[in-house]
């Protein structure tokens, strides 16, 4: 059974309906007008354990309240869930000892005392012996670099060294699961860096099990191997990183190094439709083109024609292009990427 089972998986709000103002305020009061909004479609999804899952998608896509139900805070309107074999909502407690979650928009430290009394806090309140204690804060406070602000209060922190100590408190039980939500919304790229490797180390050394969800394409790129993305409260692919980008990705592009400039080339080039010329220096270039319409070898033997060729090399589509059609509604996917 995988560490992650959710069949059916759904959960609707009740949203109030109000007019603006004072007036509108008045009148939701004597005659309150509510609607349903479906926040997750009934869904499955299952997560082996180590398995590093980015759960991308649309603003209000559904995204946090999915995590908020495998994490036992929401209550599923329908469905069930299974986290390393306990229901998350019913055995919360049970629950919490085993998941670590980040909610890059909240912090879950004490906001007035030291952030090393708040991890010290969080060792009496998971009951972790004080070996593991002490081994994973010194390897934390090294990783993450967080010496010169473990004695600070949370309210003290920029938010870069706040989001590092909430990681840290997170992870520091070993939980076989962590849960990211936004982990390294508006930070700096030193500190998504640092966060970054962080991660990726815990994966693979302890194997846990990650699940995060993010805007952030450069975390999914080098943190996932597996790629969810839900729209609309639906799942519309579930497949590797890997096979979404070789799939969807719509442009290539190949990097020549060349003998002599070639200026025919770059003005017929210029001329043609699904394909983009990008000059890096008098014999340095770059093409992208559409590979639906040509192959790489249309576009190698193309040059060719213009004179030398010293060196080249392709390079792989990008997920941007991908999530970006997905979001724009310009690309179709549906569970087996087909
Ligand atoms: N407590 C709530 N009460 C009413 N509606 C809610 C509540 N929480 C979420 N929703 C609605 O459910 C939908 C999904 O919200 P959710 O926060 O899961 O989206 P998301 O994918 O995480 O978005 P974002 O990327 O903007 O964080 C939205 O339309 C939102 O307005």
């Amino acid at each position: 059974m995988s560490i992650i089972e959710a069949r059916g998986l759904s959960k609707s709000f009740l949203q109030a309906v109000k007019e603006p103002g004072l007036k509108g305020a008045l009148k939701h009061l004597l005659v309150p007008r509510n609607i349903t909004k479906i926040a997750v479609q009934p869904l499955d999804l299952s997560i082996e354990a180590g398995e590093t899952v980015a759960y991308v998608g649309p603003n209000g896509a559904g995204k946090s309240t999915t995590i908020k139900m495998l994490s036992g805070i929401l209550m599923p309107s329908a469905g069930s869930i299974s986290v390393n074999g306990i229901n998350p909502y019913k055995k919360r407690m049970e629950n919490a000892a085993q998941i670590g979650a980040v909610f890059g928009q909240r912090t879950q430290l004490w906001w007035d005392i030291p952030i090393v009394e708040s991890f010290s806090l969080l060792k009496d309140i998971y009951q972790i012996p004080e070996p593991v204690y002490r081994t994973n804060l010194d390897q934390f406070i090294e990783l993450l670099g967080m010496s010169e602000f473990i004695h600070l209060s949370a309210r003290k922190l920029s938010l870069g060294q706040r989001m590092r100590a909430d990681l840290a408190a997170a992870l520091l039980h070993n939980p076989p699961i962590v849960y990211l939500d936004e982990p390294t919304i508006g930070l700096d790229v030193s500190v998504k860096q640092k966060i970054r490797e962080f991660i990726k180390k815990i994966n693979q050394e302890q194997h846990t099990t990650v699940m995060l969800t993010t805007h952030d394409l450069g975390d999914i790129e080098d943190l996932c191997k597996r790629l969810i993305i839900i729209d609309h409260g639906s799942i519309i692919y579930d497949g590797s990183l890997s096979e979404v980008k070789s799939r969807f990705a719509k442009s290539r592009v190949i990097f020549f190094q060349v003998g002599s400039p070639m200026p025919e080339l770059y003005e017929q080039l210029a001329q043609t439709d699904g394909m983009k010329l990008e000059l890096q220096s008098e014999q340095e270039f770059s093409v992208s083109f559409d590979r639906y319409e040509y192959t790489a070898s249309d576009v190698v033997s193309r040059v060719m024609r213009h004179g030398e060729v010293i060196d080249f090399r392709m390079e792989d589509a990008n997920i941007e292009q991908v999530i970006k059609a997905v979001y724009d509604g310009n690309l179709v996917l549906n569970q087996s990427g087909q």
